[in-house]
């Protein structure tokens, strides 16, 4: 399994770096504008092989938008991460970022695509769920094949908040002993952590916590990404790089793992013509079925509620949709 990370900053080398550890990719490949930092991420990384026994090659490469020949090196990709763009500051939403990260993404996916024609790609950049639509509409590639990410990372913050309460409430737990799934867009006000669905150890934790707890934990779920800003000075590297190294491997090894991930619906939960999350088997196939679950009243409201707020972010994309 090859695959290409594009963009070697926070998440992109962090990307690299489990997917190396993993130990299922025979080759990775960084990808940047920079000079330099790709290349020496990458020997960083290789510098770890002996230490972690991993036999990844992974190497750097540096690719300008105007060179048609940038991403030779990235050629017979067969999943391609997308990274690139601008991160935000503390104060800025993701949807803030969509001007320029627009431009990017779509010069990115379409130099990768040129070399790795049957790859499959995972949008990382935001607003996530509206570059995720923007590479759909821009590459007219099959759904199947066009997966954002935004899912995995904030089920595995509403965990790690779940955790911390039923702690609290003494139940004391980890995020491995808790299951629990995020749905909607990749947003601060709009993501759908899903309560009535969370468990612990298959307990459901609506047995176990107050309504106001449970209401602190969905709260400090939706905010994550804004939180870590605010404490980083910058987004959050570490969870999202995991987050997109977990999805690859889905796919590479056909795991068949239902994970939320920001997908093009055609129909499902009564949506079409958007990219948002909701829960999706990934395998060699990417996105091989969505799983179409009941939601509860206010669950419902909230995930429609996303969806319109996804739909106008996807009106902001104007003239990089042509
Ligand atoms: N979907 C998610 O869950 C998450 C999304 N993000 C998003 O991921 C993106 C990257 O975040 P960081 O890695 O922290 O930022 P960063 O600034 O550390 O890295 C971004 C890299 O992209 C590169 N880049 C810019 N234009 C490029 C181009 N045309 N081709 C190749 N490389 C290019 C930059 O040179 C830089 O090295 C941001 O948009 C951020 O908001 C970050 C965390 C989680
Ligand atoms: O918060 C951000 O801007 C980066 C991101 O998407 C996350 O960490 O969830």
């Amino acid at each position: 399994m090859k695959v290409t990370v594009v963009g070697a900053g926070n998440v992109g080398a962090t990307v690299a770096n489990v997917l190396a550890t993993k130990k299922f990719c025979s080759e990775v490949v960084l990808v940047d504008i920079k000079e330099g930092v790709p290349q020496g991420k990458a020997m960083d990384i290789m510098q770890t092989a002996h230490m972690l026994n991993f036999d990844t090659t992974v190497t750097g490469v540096t690719a300008l938008p105007n060179d048609p020949e940038g991403y030779a090196p990235t050629a017979g990709s067969d999943v391609v991460v997308v990274t690139s763009g601008m991160p935000r500051k503390p104060g800025m939403s993701r949807e803030d970022l969509i001007g320029v990260n627009a431009k990017i993404v779509k010069s990115v996916v379409d130099q990768a695509l040129k070399y790795s024609p049957n790859a499959y790609f995972i949008i990382i950049s935001n607003p996530m769920d509206a570059m995720t639509f923007l590479t759909l509409k821009d590459t007219k590639l099959p759904r199947n094949r066009i997966l954002g990410q935004g899912g995995m990372l904030d089920s595995s913050r509403f965990r790690y908040f779940l955790a911390q309460a039923l702690t609290k409430a003494g139940y004391p737990a980890t995020p491995a002993d808790v299951d629990g799934m995020v749905i909607g867009g990749h947003s601060d006000k709009t993501m759908v952590p899903l309560v009535s669905y969370a468990t612990l150890r298959g307990i459901p934790v609506t047995q176990l916590l107050s309504k106001e707890a449970l209401d602190d934990v969905v709260a400090n779920t939706k905010v994550g990404g804004a939180t870590l800003t605010k404490l980083l000075g910058t987004s959050a590297w570490i969870a999202p790089g995991a987050a997109a190294a977990t999805m690859v491997e889905a796919i590479a090894l056909d795991a068949k793992k239902l994970i939320p991930c920001c997908v093009y619906l055609e129909g499902e939960y009564g949506e079409k013509d958007l990219c948002i999350g909701v829960p999706c088997i990934l395998g060699k196939n990417g996105l091989e079925k969505i799983v179409e679950i009941k939601l509860d009243g206010e669950e419902k409201a909230k995930f429609e509620e996303s969806v319109q707020a996804a739909r106008n972010t996807n009106a902001k994309l104007g003239d990089a949709l042509k």
